[in-house]
């Protein structure tokens, strides 16, 4: 991990309250020195979710503490910062219905958190001769729209030379007061009438930021320059599996999710001080991207908790919980001194979520979780989804030269075999211990099994609790790790080395040991994992397939319950045969044409057949009109050819 200073993220939760005082709480909060704690703890008192289960955030606010306080103590002592040009950002996300609004906006009576702070800020800038104005837009569909223009005219997002954000088409208006603010933003463009006039046309559910920018008058040149409050209450969070009141679609949901997945991702990265953060995953991280990172500015994320039992709420405590920690990135020490590894792998620490108080049957069922998850992984190791480089791909590309030219020795029955293996094992895997008895197959899937075991029992040795046996916890699991693997094995017949590309080379560990795919695979295997909970079952077809040809699942009708549910591997992110379901092929797709329409340049000369004409084509593309490829007939326009596009996927 680099040592540089990264920017640091307060995570706060909030119960909003309740009118009905008789109910029982379902959220306990555990301050172990009050007031002061440096973190808190949540459990809930739900079926599922374990009472010995906590979530971790720095505070929590409960029923009883009102707007102001949260105000006082988490806004109000970093206003000053903005009039010396720093940026603070608000970000309020959680289930439906769980405060968002109430918290951020507020009412005419109880203001929220951005009208408690134009009450401050109106008054220091009248001291302080500074101007002050704001922006209010609406986010939906991954489009952004002008609050404060009577047409709700669209906002481009775009990035000036010096890599700034510049908001073309969204207004800026100036304000002397608070009550000329709450004119704007309660009434004016927003007036009951121009609302119901628009809601026809805008949906109910979107994400909403105000911006109040705090600029110095033109002929006042010493002054520092702009600073920036951002409020973002983000749209409901919303299982997409289940039924919406509001007859929202699934993909509806997920795309509103997306946001927050993609938010989630840059928290991640902006933690880990990764070289690269996925601003460009969402529009609102995109937005938000001068404000979000950098040293000197602030970021504070509040996890709206309903007072009443609500799933998708014990969802946002996790997420919160993980941002709180940060990230670990967990460097395999052990693999490193293995005779078969040469390289150490590096596991995501989003990709560990146990908790550090889980029981021991949670904890069981975990390892299972991620033994299927370390195989899973490793299975795919081949597959490059986003083309991220790492300082260590021409140390790979160095030892794999020799590796193509031993592996190509192992003739046909080698192209089989899984390509889980690291880079640097093909040499012990080609030339490995003859005597053994062991073929080429063979080996690999030994070693492989024992880079999953590696992975795992090193992952839990730096999550479990002290008490915890993990080497009993490894072995007993190690028969599921075996199944497992023979069925990556089937599911991916992958290239032999030789026809490995450079994405295969590329999917490498970084140097300081983070994660190859890091937190934007993470997203993918989110939106994966919500896709496949509602997929059909597809079985593959059980022939040999040709390495690099995709090939069409058959519908398995006849699978049902367990069975159906453990070919489709629902419980793991990354499920062990992921070309076992429609499903995940449309996602696939769509993420990898996501890539196409968000990726940067680089990234884009990052992927197999895409070099410096087509990345700048693509730019260009993307300048006309913001998602150019929809379907995979639109990389067409590239000049890829069918088989080309094919390829590509087919590496995935
Ligand atoms: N602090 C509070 N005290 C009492 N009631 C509240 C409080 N905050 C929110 N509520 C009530 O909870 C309901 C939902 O509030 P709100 O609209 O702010 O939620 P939301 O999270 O923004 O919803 P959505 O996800 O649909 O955007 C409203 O009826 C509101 O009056």
């Amino acid at each position: 991990m680099s040592s540089k200073p990264c920017m640091k993220i307060r995570v706060v939760a909030r119960i909003r309250s309740h009118g009905d005082r008789e109910a029982k709480p379902w959220i306990s909060v555990h301050r172990p020195n009050g007031e002061d704690s440096e973190t808190v703890a949540l459990s809930f008192d739900a079926p599922s979710a374990s009472k010995k289960e906590s979530h971790q955030v720095h505070y929590c606010y409960e029923p009883n503490e009102d707007n102001d306080k949260i105000y006082i103590r988490e806004i109000k002592p970093f206003i000053s910062e903005v009039f010396d040009g720093h940026n603070f950002t608000t970000i309020a996300y959680g289930a439906r219905g769980s405060g968002k609004t109430c918290l951020i906006q507020g009412s005419g009576e109880s203001p929220g958190l951005a009208a408690l702070a134009i009450e401050d800020i109106t008054q220091m800038a009248e001291r302080a001769e500074r101007l002050v104005a704001i922006s209010f837009y609406e986010i939906y569909q991954d489009q952004v729209y002008d609050l404060l223009k009577s047409d709700r005219a669209a906002v481009s997002i775009l990035e000036d030379a010096q890599g700034k954000i510049k908001l073309k088409g969204l207004s800026q208006v100036p304000i002397k007061s608070s009550s000329e603010f709450r004119k704007l933003y309660f009434g004016g463009c927003n007036s009951t009438k121009t609302v119901n006039k628009l809601a026809n046309e805008l949906p109910k559910r979107s994400h909403r930021g105000l911006i109040i920018h705090v600029t110095s008058p033109v002929e006042n040149t010493d002054a520092p320059p702009v600073g920036k409050l951002n409020f973002v209450d983000l749209a409901g969070y919303e299982d997409p599996r289940r039924k919406s009141k509001d007859g929202l679609s699934f993909v509806e949901k997920n795309k509103i999710n997306k946001s927050l997945y993609a938010l989630q991702n840059v928290l991640h990265a902006l933690n880990a001080n990764e070289n690269h953060v996925p601003f460009r995953e969402s529009k609102v991280t995109r937005l938000l991207q001068d404000s979000l990172g950098g040293l000197s500015n602030r970021l504070t994320v509040i996890a709206c908790l309903n007072p009443l039992f609500c799933q998708d709420s014990i969802y946002i405590a996790s997420l919160a919980s993980r941002t709180c920690r940060g990230s670990h990135h967990i460097v395999m020490e052990s693999a490193k001194k293995s005779k078969t590894l040469e390289k150490p792998v590096g596991i995501s620490s989003s990709k560990v979520r146990i908790s550090q108080s889980a029981s021991g049957k949670q904890i069981r069922s975990r390892v299972h979780l991620l033994q299927k998850n370390a195989s899973c992984k490793s299975a795919v190791k081949g597959k490059k989804l986003f083309g991220e480089k790492s300082g260590l791909d021409n140390d790979m590309k160095l030892s794999s030269d020799s590796a193509v030219a031993s592996t190509a020795k192992a003739g046909a029955q080698e192209e089989e075999t899984s390509i889980s293996a690291v880079a640097s094992s093909f040499d012990s895997l080609t030339h490995g211990d003859e005597k053994s008895g062991l073929n080429v197959t063979e080996r690999m899937v030994s070693s492989e099994k024992q880079t999953s075991s590696a992975v795992l029992e090193h992952t839990l040795e730096n999550t479990l609790p002290p008490n915890v046996d993990v080497s009993q916890l490894c072995e007993e699991n190690q028969e599921e790790v075996s199944s497992n693997l023979s069925c990556s094995k089937e599911a991916f017949p992958l290239p032999n080395r030789g026809s490995m590309g450079k994405e295969n080379l590329q999917f490498s560990i970084n140097e300081d040991g983070s994660p190859p795919l890091s937190a934007r695979l993470q997203e993918l295997s989110n939106s994966l994992k919500l896709l496949y909970s509602s997929t059909p079952c597809i079985k593959m077809p059980n022939e040999n397939v040709e390495a690099l040809e995709p090939k069409t699942p058959i519908i398995d009708s006849n699978v049902q319950g367990n069975e159906r549910k453990d070919i489709a591997g629902v419980d793991s992110p990354l499920p062990a045969s992921r070309t076992c379901y429609p499903g995940t092929k449309n996602s696939l797709v769509q993420e990898y044409l996501k890539i196409f329409n968000s990726a940067s340049k680089e990234e884009l000369k990052g992927l197999r057949g895409i070099g410096e004409k087509r990345a700048t084509y693509v730019i260009q593309l993307r300048e006309k009109s913001p998602e150019p490829f929809k379907t995979l007939d639109d990389l067409g326009s590239l000049g890829l050819s069918a088989k080309q596009v094919k390829k590509m996927l087919a590496m995935k």
